[in-house]
């Protein structure tokens, strides 16, 4: 047993027997040895975890619910934006996905299979494709001497090849976009490392769009012989559903070249009647890489003529011309072959890729036709899969080098932990496997169209979304609505910093939705009351269901009527803020502010008693959906004054002075009624109805504060909350939600009370929300609360993607024991917000945007 892994810094590679490391395999990130199998095995949150007193409360709720579900899904034959009744099984098996921003992604596994399919986009297909291997064959003098699927699996199909490689000897390693496999070939002093690469780069809005990953496969040969290497590359047609077998399917072998660069491989034509694609398995060819190919096969048959093919010559057929059309029932596969040879104790490299093109997309109700963000640089036709191999192929180092210098300054920081630095860029996953959708504005569409019935009057809305194209990823992949706006709130840091015109541009999508109403009557699952979709100056949950006609009709959320919700409104204008701070924007400021004023005047109306603070309903009625808030609340009233601090800081930068005194006004009556109804002397109470809860201790009871503090609108003349007050409150919250819940391990609880018990009133005061920790922790750091931040932050990381298992999938939340919910959720992209705290501690945050000319004060 050679076990020469440190296992303290890499707690799941203690099975690895293997003594290799690897060619080029980052330093930091997410370590785990093939052969891992995680201890823990949760549920998804069910009715079976529901307390007797929640049973009772929520009977409504699951009557209606039911109800729903079965017209939904029985009589519409549709699925559930949230299903409930049916959730996704965790699998503990998730890596690195492939591809770019809202082309669609596939998903590796650890144990490298293609596992998690989103092509049709929003919709997920969870589901191993056991043909899509890469396998290696070793030849010495003339003689194959290994041939081995790179996989552990031992499949009933394709019996004729050999499977059930030994995962003692291989490693994964992930740091997002790039993952490692590192596989040692047991007896043979040969080690092969394979990096996945995926053009997913800050900043860039062309390259970060095209659905393609690279597998770049250095050859490390340890023996004293020259050994010829070959590594085949074999997909099967499809995705690994029904429609695989429904007939019409066809494959064909291409090569493609130009500026003196040749790449070939076989193109998959997959043509369904809705959203047909072609994938392409390629290699590129250079000086001693050959590459060969099997234009089809038999996935579901023994596969004897593929393995005895590659056997023979390390090479496989190369016929000419294409497959015929599939029968219906029968499924097709194809593969390519890249060989060379590598010299006694030397090094070789082989590149292959994987792309696909499904340039034009219908959503769930077909009615309008999307085209991808890719298609300006490669087309719509649906023939760009050989350009699009031959581009990842000759750019992927480009990429890299890019990737590397974003990501180097971070990891060579030593004083950042490292489960942070594999956090931050493994999280990001979601950015892409997100559901995420990137398209195109129709080139004919004008600024009536974009603004809907109600014309919102936003002068570069135009320019923003042709230049850019219009963005939505899903709330979560097991909570199928898009840009979830509440949500979105806390995930937002990463799309603001890392991609901002991105932000630029869902912003515009929602201020258009702002001004426009849907007047439809439905009934709302939670209170059971009727009222229209979407009123008008209110900003809306969700953006749609890729499952509908998202942009088209908004609030797929049906279970609450969210016009009465108190955070959708204060998020967008402190998002608004925060966004021009960082970016400069004025002309987006200019363009936003009249939504903003509008949605805080819709937001006055919750000031019931003109004390200059807003009250919460009496019912779930913000991002906490089912934890009852009554009157003055930590949350929504933070929120509320900073929302408040920004209008007035806006309104200084536009010149408008009516409007700063009428906010100013407002904060300083808030201010104070803030502190007086809920300020108890350590920390803000949950709210002020005096229940047995009231006093719980929120997590996020400073929310308002991380987006002031964010903004540089903390001290001075704009401290809306005194700043000895944020303290005790953030100590108060280390020291109960997160020191006496769980033994400190695994983040902060939602609520606790003050005897230092969970507070157990409701599903979500008992969860520790991810998305929540993270921004909990970025508060502490912009508060100097530093170790206290990480301490906490590291509780969540080491909880879900070192003892549960549930890498590339962060869920929503879990309890202590035995449950989570919401597999594969949008808010722990808020860790960005971690480091623009750090960022900004250590002076390299943007400075604070300069008052335009013409809006200059007169
Ligand atoms: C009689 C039965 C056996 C008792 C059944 C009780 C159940 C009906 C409820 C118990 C737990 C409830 C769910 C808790 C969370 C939910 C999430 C929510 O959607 C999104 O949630 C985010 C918070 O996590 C929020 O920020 C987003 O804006 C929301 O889009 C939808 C409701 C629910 C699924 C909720 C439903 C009822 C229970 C299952």
């Amino acid at each position: 047993m050679a076990a020469a892994v440190e296992t303290v810094e890499w707690p799941l590679m203690r099975r690895y027997e293997g003594a290799a490391q690897g060619r080029g395999v980052a330093a930091d990130g997410w370590r785990v040895c093939l052969a891992h199998s995680f201890e823990e095995l949760r549920q998804p949150y069910g009715a079976g975890d529901v307390p007797l007193r929640d049973v009772l409360r929520h009977v409504g709720l699951a009557l209606r619910y039911f109800r729903w579900w079965v017209k939904k899904t029985c009589i519409e034959k549709k699925t559930a934006f949230i299903d409930l009744l049916c959730a996704v099984p965790l699998q503990q098996i998730y890596g690195c996905p492939l591809g770019g921003i809202g082309g669609g992604t596939i998903t590796r596994g650890w144990r490298g299979e293609f596992c998690r399919w989103q092509l049709n986009p929003g919709l997920y297909h969870y589901g191993t494709v056991i043909a899509n291997q890469f396998t290696v064959c070793l030849r010495c003098k003339g003689q194959t001497i290994y041939q081995q699927v790179l996989s552990m699996e031992r499949p009933s199909s394709l019996q004729g090849w050999n499977w059930g490689y030994c995962g003692h000897y291989a490693f994964y390693h992930a740091l997002y976009p790039r993952a490692w496999l590192v596989y040692e070939l047991p007896g043979q002093q040969v080690v092969l490392t394979c990096r996945q690469v995926s053009p997913v780069i800050p900043h860039d809005y062309k390259d970060s769009s095209l659905p393609v990953g690279v597998f770049i496969w250095e050859v490390e040969n340890r023996r004293d012989e020259d050994v010829e290497v070959s590594i085949m590359f074999s997909l099967q047609n499809g995705m690994g559903t029904k429609e695989d077998g429904s007939g019409g399917h066809w494959n064909e072998p291409f090569t493609f070249q130009k500026d003196g660069e040749r790449v070939a491989g076989v193109l998959l034509h997959h043509c369904p009647a809705v959203n047909p694609f072609t994938l392409a398995i390629s290699a590129r060819e250079k000086a001693g890489t050959g590459v060969t190919h099997v234009t089809a096969f038999n996935p579901t048959g023994l596969g004897r003529e593929v393995w005895q093919d590659l056997l023979q010559d390390g090479r496989l057929d190369s016929p000419a011309g294409k497959s015929r059309p599939t029968e219906k029932g029968e499924v097709t596969a194809a593969a390519v072959c890249a060989s060379c040879r590598v010299p006694a104790h030397g090094h070789k490299t082989l590149e292959m890729a994987l792309a696909w093109d499904m340039p034009c997309v219908h959503f769930g109700s077909k009615e309008k036709l999307h085209v991808r963000r890719y298609t300006r640089f490669f087309g719509s036709k649906g023939d760009a899969a050989p350009t699009l191999s031959h581009y990842a192929l000759t750019h992927y180092e480009e990429w890299e080098r890019k990737i590397e210098a974003w990501q180097n300054p971070i990891l060579e920081n030593s004083q950042l932990p490292a489960w942070y630095k594999s956090a931050l860029f493994n999280e990001l996953y979601f950015m892409t496997d997100g559901g995420t959708i990137w398209v195109e504005v129709p080139p004919d569409c004008c600024a009536e169209d974009l603004q809907g019935p109600a014309g919102a009057g936003l002068s570069h809305l135009l320019p923003v979304l042709r230049e850019y194209g219009r963005f939505a990823y899903l709330e979560g992949q097991e909570y199928r609505m898009y840009n979830t706006y509440d949500v979105h709130f806390y995930a937002s840091f990463a799309l603001i910093m890392l991609w901002p015109k991105l932000q630029i541009s869902l912003q515009y999508d929602i201020a258009v939705t702002v001004v426009n109403e849907d007047v439809q009557p439905r009934q709302y699952l939670m209170g059971g009351q009727t009222a229209q979709v979407k009123m008008k100056n209110v900003v809306p949950h969700d953006i749609g269901d890729p499952g509908d006609e998202p942009w088209q009709r908004v609030n797929a959320y049906l279970m609450h009527d969210t016009a009465d919700w108190k955070d959708l409104n204060l998020k967008f204008v402190l998002q608004v803020y925060r966004d021009y701070y960082l970016t400069h924007d004025s002309l987006y400021l200019q363009d936003m502010w009249p939504v903003c004023q509008a949605v805080m005047e819709s937001e006055l109306k919750f000031d019931t008693d003109n004390d200059g603070l807003i009250e919460n309903g009496g019912f779930a009625d913000q991002t906490y959906d089912a934890w009852v808030v009554h009157g003055a609340s930590a949350y929504c009233g933070g929120l509320w004054l900073a929302a408040v601090c920004m209008m007035c800081k806006m309104a200084e930068v536009l010149g408008d002075t009516e409007i700063r005194q009428k906010y100013l006004g407002i904060l300083n009556k808030g201010k104070e009624a803030f502190e007086r109804m809920l300020w108890n002397g350590k920390y803000y109470n949950y709210d002020s109805s005096g229940s047995d809860t009231s006093s719980s201790i929120m997590s996020d009871q400073c929310a308002g504060q991380w987006f002031l503090g964010a903004c540089g609108l903390d001290q001075g003349e704009f401290e809306v909350f005194p700043k000895s007050h944020i303290l005790s409150a953030l100590r108060t919250i280390f020291e109960k939600n997160v020191l006496s819940f769980a033994g400190g391990t695994m983040g902060a609880v939602n609520g606790m009370r003050p005897d230092g018990v969970p507070d157990t009133s409701s599903v979500q005061s008992n969860e520790v929300w991810v998305g929540v920790v993270y921004s909990l922790a970025a508060t502490m750091i912009q508060e100097g609360m530093v170790e206290e931040g990480f301490r906490t932050a590291e509780g969540c990381y080491r909880t879900v993607w070192e003892r549960l298992g549930m890498a590339f999938q962060t869920p929503e939340a879990y309890r202590e024991k035995k449950v989570y919910r919401s597999l594969a959720y949008m808010r722990p992209l808020s860790i960005w917000s971690m480091q623009l705290a750090l960022e900004r501690r250590a002076g390299q945050a943007p400075a604070p945007a300069q008052l335009p000319q013409s809006y200059t004060h007169p």
